[in-house]
């Protein structure tokens, strides 16, 4: 046990009972609930203490020692939950089950919840854009076994693939808050830095097992239908998946009715890094609004949001699909519908997630009246989608479904604007239960009835001063006073005596009172009761609700699809079986819109006789920015979205592969130049002719030649081996030499011109190279110190006058001028420079004045 050396025998009752609660869950954090407050003892009270930044104290003691102890308080408890859970860690919560009031000694206690960072359901631990995923990995002879579910959306996806880079790859992509990993060695590394990693028994991924117990779960004869018969090791995963979910959610199962083969193949792959140099949904600054997706997504509902960013992330490669959604976009923009299917979506709310909440029966009154709102829009919307002449869009108006009657009896069931809690009533309308509604009016009523019976009773006995009161102990009454009591009728009850009067009970008033004294509560029960077979009418049509919510988070997307194109002025690509691209006025996504000034379209052409471009030019040009923005136009075209072009043309494309420098590297623990060469490694096996390739400055993480003779051999190799479709900028001009005829490789550059002092990009891409890197102009615009640029210019006239511009590399290190030229160091202020600096110029042997030369125009 930990932190405790003593046996359990030793220790007070209300210990014992904690460990015994502790025992059950010896791997995660326990909530052991004492009064208002959640506490947590020893190591699980040092960890919460660090973690949640709450005192460490101590609790008296037990077996002899004293009790590390930490809490939080049970009305706070759900921002702390929070706070764990996005740190990766589970919480079992043990609750007082007896009333502590009413028993003797110690109240019960039980763990009735567990909350783990992959299978939370309740909205305040949930992201609203974005997929909470839990995730089991397999692994046996063919590769591995993936499965994961979405537990507040009710997916479960399944795919199995063949190597530790597509693990890799799928990682980033559905970058789980929790991963199930059988407890054996020998997995990749990379494994170890996921968060929410928990290490579970190896034979509860065995597949057969694992086959039968998704039988008995789904009721099922094979799983043929779910793409699972015959994959050992996606079966194992799905198995393990469904076993931690059954653990773990002690009430009720989430609704899962079926599970979805993913297939490894039919998306175009991207890499952890790919996703990361492309700025698909994050950046290094945490910024996602200078992200594609922050540009892209103008979807409406959060789950038309957490969809988007799901295909965003799996572009697809499907061109019938791909098309019947290009195609919607283009009919809703051409009618313009899409502004009404937004106007309709504001009020829509997440169905998706209220319909998972449904099944738990954790759906709250709230809940109900958002999803009773959404139903009675659906005739409305149905309506707006008939005329439209869309294959797509069809489709998703028939999954819309009919759900009048479902609409008709929220409608009729819940009050316009329910509370937020079902715990104090007020949420059954009136008039849809008479039983309900007699046992409220009887609550409401009672005065009147006490005023009404009190005239009759007045009247009928010809006692002015007789009285119906109230007593908390003796209940209802009649009284008269003492002088009038003889006149009391025979079927008065004597209740009570006082000194000057009588109390009197009638057959009439008792039946009252066991009315109305019990009528809150039983209208309560009532209430709840009614509340739990709306929610049981709800889950008897949870498929067809589910199919419904669907169809309106992807007429969402596709409304934002047409939204964003019009508003930024994108086109319609075309998707052809003719391999290469080509691109007309292209514009980079993100750049054009943060960037205040106009932004430059560029063209690009890529096909069979020019598979690689050699891109060079001044620092700043644009070079990044265009590769870059093809990769997009491409990625936005295999989602279903309009692109930034006039016009493209896009070939068939399996994989779009990136090594662009980022800031982000060292932060990962690996040296600049390390990271360079494994992802350009990893372009190197991966790319196919039908790759897109981007290549930034492959090289400059090393010394000059070492740095240009790896990028030439890369672009060899790309352009020969590969054949891939390849962007490559690179300062070094030598590899511009390579666009011999019959190679597939051609020259563009991005210019600059000087005006006077100042130097003004074109960003405008042209055919053949540059001539000119504009470095030291560049370098003066970054503020480097006048003298520092002054001297570098000299050095460089010097060495111009020598050979051809730029060609420094090419040069006979022996004509190169005095090593004092070096001197230009000396004012430098870069930590690299003062590195240089260290050298003294005149032990410079004329080889490595060239490279030090050579470098600092790299710096610059
Ligand atoms: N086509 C364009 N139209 C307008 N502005 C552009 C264009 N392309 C790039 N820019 C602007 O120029 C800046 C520099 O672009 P980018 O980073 O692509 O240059 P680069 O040539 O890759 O530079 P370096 O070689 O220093 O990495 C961008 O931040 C962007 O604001």
């Amino acid at each position: 046990m930990s932190g405790s050396s003593k046996t359990s025998s030793e220790h007070t009752p209300l210990m014992k009972q904690y460990f015994a609660a502790k025992a059950e869950y010896p791997d995660i954090l326990l909530f052991f609930r004492m009064g208002d407050f959640y506490e947590l003892f020893y190591d699980d009270a040092r960890k919460a203490a660090r973690l949640l930044d709450i005192t460490l104290t101590q609790r008296g003691s037990s077996a002899g020692q004293p009790i590390p102890m930490a809490g939080v308080p049970v009305h706070a408890y759900g921002g702390y939950l929070a706070r764990l859970v996005a740190l990766g860690e589970s919480v079992a919560i043990c609750e007082q089950i007896g009333d502590p009031a009413a028993s003797k000694g110690l109240v019960e206690r039980k763990v009735v919840r567990i909350v783990t960072p992959g299978t939370v359901t309740d909205e305040a631990l949930l992201q609203e854009r974005r997929d909470t995923l839990l995730l089991a990995i397999s692994r046996g002879k063919g590769g591995y076994g993936l499965a994961w579910a979405d537990l507040a959306g009710g997916r479960f996806l399944v795919s199995e693939i063949g190597n530790e880079d597509l693990l890799a790859a799928e990682l980033a992509r559905l970058d789980p808050a929790e991963t199930l990993l059988p407890d054996e060695d020998g997995w990749p590394p990379f494994l170890a830095a996921l968060p929410g990693l928990r290490r579970r028994p190896p034979w509860g991924f065995e597949p057969d097992a694992c086959r039968r117990q998704l039988l008995r779960f789904f009721g099922l004869h094979d799983l043929s239908g779910f793409g699972l018969e015959d994959r050992p090791l996606a079966t194992g995963a799905a198995g393990a998946l469904l076993a931690y979910v059954e653990e773990t959610q002690k009430q009720r199962l989430p609704h899962l009715t079926a599970i979805a083969f993913e297939a490894a193949d039919d998306g175009i792959a991207l890499n952890a890094a790919t996703r990361r140099h492309l700025e698909l949904d994050s950046r290094a600054d945490g910024r996602v609004e200078h992200t594609l997706l922050g540009v892209l997504d103008s979807s409406i509902t959060p789950m038309g949001g957490r969809l988007l960013r799901r295909w965003l992330n799996r572009p697809l490669r499907d061109r019938r699909v791909l098309g019947q959604r290009h195609h919607a976009v283009a009919t809703l923009m051409d009618s313009g519908a899409h502004e009404g299917l937004r106007e309709d979506f504001r009020g829509l709310g997440d169905v998706e997630r209220i319909l998972a909440r449904v099944a738990l029966r954790s759906a709250r009154p709230r809940d109900l009246s958002t999803l009773r709102d959404a139903l009675a829009a659906l005739p409305a919307l149905r309506e707006r989608l008939a005329p439209l002449d869309s294959p797509r869009l069809q489709a998703l108006r028939a999954e819309l479904g009919e759900h009048g009657d479902i609409a008709a009896l929220l409608a009729r069931a819940i009050v316009p604007q329910p509370p937020v809690l079902m715990r104090d009533g007020g949420v059954i309308a009136e008039g849809f239960d008479a039983e309900l509604d007699e046992l409220r009016a009887l609550s409401t009523n009672a005065d009147r009835f006490l005023v009404d019976l009190e005239a009759r009773e007045k009247s009928a006995t010809g006692i002015p001063t007789l009285k119906v009161g109230y007593n908390r102990v003796h209940g209802y009454y009649i009284e008269i006073s003492k002088g009038q009591s003889d006149k009391a009728p025979a079927h008065y009850t004597r209740r009570q005596t006082l000194t000057g009067a009588e109390r009197y009970i009638t057959e009439e008033l008792k039946a009252f009172e066991d009315k109305v004294l019990s009528a809150r509560e039983r209208a309560l029960a009532r209430e709840k009761a009614l509340y739990d077979e709306l929610l049981d009418a709800l889950d008897a049509r949870l498929e067809p609700l589910k199919r419904c919510a669907a169809a309106l988070s992807e007429l969402d997307v596709l409304a934002a699809f047409a939204e964003r194109a019009l508003a930024l002025d994108w086109s319609r690509p075309e998707l052809t079986d003719t391999p290469g691209l080509r691109i007309e006025r292209g514009r980079h996504p993100v750049v054009e819109t943060v960037r205040e000034e106009p932004f430059e379209p560029n063209d690009l052409v890529l096909d069979e006789d020019r598979r690689m471009l050699v891109i060079t030019g001044p620092n700043m040009g644009g070079k990044s920015t265009y590769m870059r923005q093809n990769a997009l136009i491409v990625l936005l075209a295999h989602i279903g979205s309009f692109v930034p072009a006039s016009r493209a043309v896009i070939g068939p494309i399996d994989r779009i592969l990136t090594r662009i420098g980022a800031g982000d590297d060292l932060a990962r623990g690996q040296s600049t130049f390390m990271v360079e060469m494994a992802e350009t490694s990893y372009i190197l096996h991966h790319a196919t002719p039908n790759s897109l390739v981007l290549m930034d400055e492959i090289g400059r993480g090393t010394s000059t030649y070492d740095g240009l003779a790896l990028a030439e051999a890369c672009a060899r190799h790309l352009a020969r081996h590969n054949r891939a479709y390849t962007l490559f900028a690179t300062h070094y001009f030598e590899l511009t030499a390579l666009a011999e005829p019959g190679s597939g490789v051609a020259n563009v550059h991005l210019d600059a011109v000087e005006h006077g002092d100042r130097l003004v990009f074109m960003h405008a891409v042209k055919e053949g190279p540059a001539n000119r890197s504009f470095g030291l102009q560049v370098a003066a615009l970054a503020g480097l110190p006048r003298q520092v640029v002054e001297q570098a210019r000299h050095t460089l006239a010097g060495l111009e006058r020598r050979g051809a511009p730029g060609a420094v590399a090419r040069m006979d290190p022996a004509t190169l001028e005095q090593p004092q030229q070096m001197g230009l160091f000396a004012a430098a202020r870069s930590p690299a420079l003062d590195a240089l600096e260290a050298i003294e110029p005149d032990e410079l042997t004329p080889k490595q004045a060239l490279e030090a030369l050579y470098r600092l125009k790299q710096l610059l």
